[in-house]
């Protein structure tokens, strides 16, 4: 599990090490050359004759930068500092003009010539602002260097490395207005910061690695991530005296005449991942059986739900379903996934077994249809502040579909999943993690009523696997929705079989048997330390 906490809890557990006298800051900008030494010698085979430029800014961000530049000169790499501000870190400035190279002070009229130097170095180094840095992006003549070099696009342009954040973005709360360099890595310092996993900053991080500076973070951290091992660990597998209801049952309220193919996709991606029997209600329930003759069509007992792919709340038959499931979710504790048509029959008030999985637009609507009027736009900017006025508004658990997809839950739980292609947004993908999700909470529905924060957790690994799924139906290439749903055995096996008997931690005391529902403070800490705060996991594990 990648965990991430705020630029307070970070300076909050830096105090006591600096007091000591603990040399934080050549730690961070000793890893710092050494992650800037790796692309050098990957882009051009060594370290000496490389050209790297340093953007600085006024603060210890631009320190980080100015002694991992003092550090790269005594490896032989030719360095220059371009300062964005009059004045930047008295020592680092010493070391880096100790070590031979010089600091230009960039003004206005020096830009152009700035950012043409910059585009032509081996790799640029951001350093203007690190968790000092206040929301809104780069001003002045950082922002003026930033955009032109922004608006570059050279293949060959330098690799962009961010100091602990892309400078500008809220480190804290993912926003991304205004200027900010789009890094391709970011190497950030003690733990990751939340604002490289949230969207829609996260896209701006590029490749993320954490450098382990000694920080001993205390308390809860801000938003997680989970990484294969942990969805494997939440899957429900069945044991040998398993039976197909012992199992779980998903009833399947989806579709209408006007839309078979909904309801076709989400029965099938909830057989697919291995539930032991779909329940069908709707109106093609021929087609539904006829394209996935394992689904049984018509009521019975279910342990879980999933409500609305392909419904039309105008839809008085499946309007009157889902009215009637809600039932038991209320007052059965039966988990549901809430999706498309039936968010707008959302009772008031629902528990936290209630997944609603809205992507942006369906997210605006719901919200506004309780008296806080928004519209898409701006809850592609603030995701994550949107998911959780939802989830206080409705007391449900909240999934918000995108390029990295938000889940939050009780007592704060927040995760960020970046798993999916970009391939993977087309039509009915939503039907199948719905699917997906339902099987999920059928198979683990005893656990989610014992402990409904679980709900959350079970979420985000569904949209690990549907991202993952997508990736294993066509690496690098375009998927449909059917494609997806028929990977889904292939990737859970593939989970399962690499990762299942590895621990995960837990965001509550509360945990259940083989899994716990979310990240305490007690994060895994050995492993290597580069992830992806933007792509597919490759094997690492956040270090501490
Ligand atoms: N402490 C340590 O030993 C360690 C620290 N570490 C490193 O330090 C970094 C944090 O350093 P930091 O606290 O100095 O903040 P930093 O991000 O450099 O910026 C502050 C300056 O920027 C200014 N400013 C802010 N926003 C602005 C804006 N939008 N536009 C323009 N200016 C703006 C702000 O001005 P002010 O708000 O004061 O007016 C202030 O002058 C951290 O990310 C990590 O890299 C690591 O080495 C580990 C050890
Ligand atoms: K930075």
């Amino acid at each position: 599990m990648l965990l991430s906490w705020t630029s307070a809890q970070v300076r909050a557990a830096e105090a006591p090490l600096l007091a000591d006298g603990v040399p934080l800051m050549q730690r961070a900008s000793f890893a710092l050359a050494g992650a800037v030494a790796r692309v050098l010698r990957e882009r051009r085979g060594r370290v000496v004759g490389g050209s790297v430029v340093l953007l600085v800014g006024p603060g210890n961000n631009g320190g980080d930068a100015l002694h991992a530049g003092a550090y790269l000169r005594a490896r032989g790499a030719d360095v220059v500092a371009l300062a964005v501000a009059p004045r930047v870190h008295d020592e680092g400035r010493a070391a880096l003009e100790a070590a031979g190279s010089r600091v230009v002070v960039v003004d206005e009229d020096g830009v152009a010539a700035a950012a043409a130097r910059a585009a032509g170095a081996d790799v640029v180094l951001d350093g203007i602002l690190g968790i000092g840095a206040r929301p809104g992006g780069l001003t002045g003549v950082a922002g003026a260097l930033v955009a032109r070099l922004s608006a570059r696009d050279d293949e060959r342009g330098p690799v962009v490395v961010a100091v602990d954040t892309p400078s500008g973005i809220g480190v804290d709360d993912g926003s991304a207005t205004g200027t900010v360099l789009r890094a391709d890595r970011t190497v950030t310092f003690g733990a990751a910061k939340p604002g490289l996993l949230l969207p829609p900053a996260a896209r701006l991080a590029g490749e993320l690695e954490v450098v382990d500076i000694g920080l001993d973070l205390p308390g809860r951290p801000a938003i997680a991530r989970l990484e294969g091992h942990d969805a494997a660990a939440l899957w429900p597998v069945p044991g040998p005296a398993a039976h197909k209801y012992s199992r779980g049952v998903v009833g399947v309220v989806a579709g209408a005449r006007r839309y078979p193919g909904a309801a076709v996709l989400a029965t099938s991606a909830a057989v697919l991942a291995g539930v032991g029997m779909v329940r069908y209600l709707g109106d093609v329930a021929d087609l539904v059986v006829a394209r996935r003759p394992e689904v049984v069509a018509g009521p019975g007992h279910v342990q879980a739900w999933v409500f609305g792919p392909g419904v039309s709340p105008e839809d008085a038959a499946q309007r009157r379903r889902i009215e009637h499931a809600f039932d038991g979710v209320l007052h059965r504790a039966e988990p549901a996934v809430v999706d498309a048509g039936a968010l707008e029959l959302l009772p008031p008030r629902v528990p936290a077994h209630v997944v609603l999985t809205p992507h942006a637009g369906e997210l605006a609507r719901l919200l506004t249809a309780r008296g806080h009027r928004v519209d898409r736009e701006h809850v592609e900017a603030h995701p994550l502040r949107h998911a959780r006025l939802a989830h206080e508004l409705t007391g449900a658990t909240v999934l918000v579909k995108g390029h990295v997809t938000l889940v939050v839950g009780p007592d704060g739980a927040a995760y960020a999943q970046s798993d999916a292609p970009a391939w993977l947004a087309t039509a009915g993908a939503g039907d199948v993690l719905a699917g997906l999700l339902g099987a999920m909470l059928a198979g683990r529905a005893a656990d989610v009523a014992d402990d409904p924060s679980l709900a959350a957790a079970l979420a985000a690994a569904a949209a690990l696997v549907h991202g993952r799924a997508a990736r294993t139906a066509n690496p690098g290439g375009p998927v449909t929705a059917r494609a997806v749903a028929l990977a889904l055995p292939e990737t859970v096996a593939a989970l399962l079989g690499a990762d299942a008997s590895r621990p995960t931690v837990g965001w509550t005391a509360g945990s259940t048997a083989r899994a716990t529902t979310g990240p305490t403070a007690t994060a895994p800490t050995t492993g290597p330390t580069t992830r992806s705060a933007d792509g597919p996991g490759r094997g690492g594990r956040m270090g501490r």
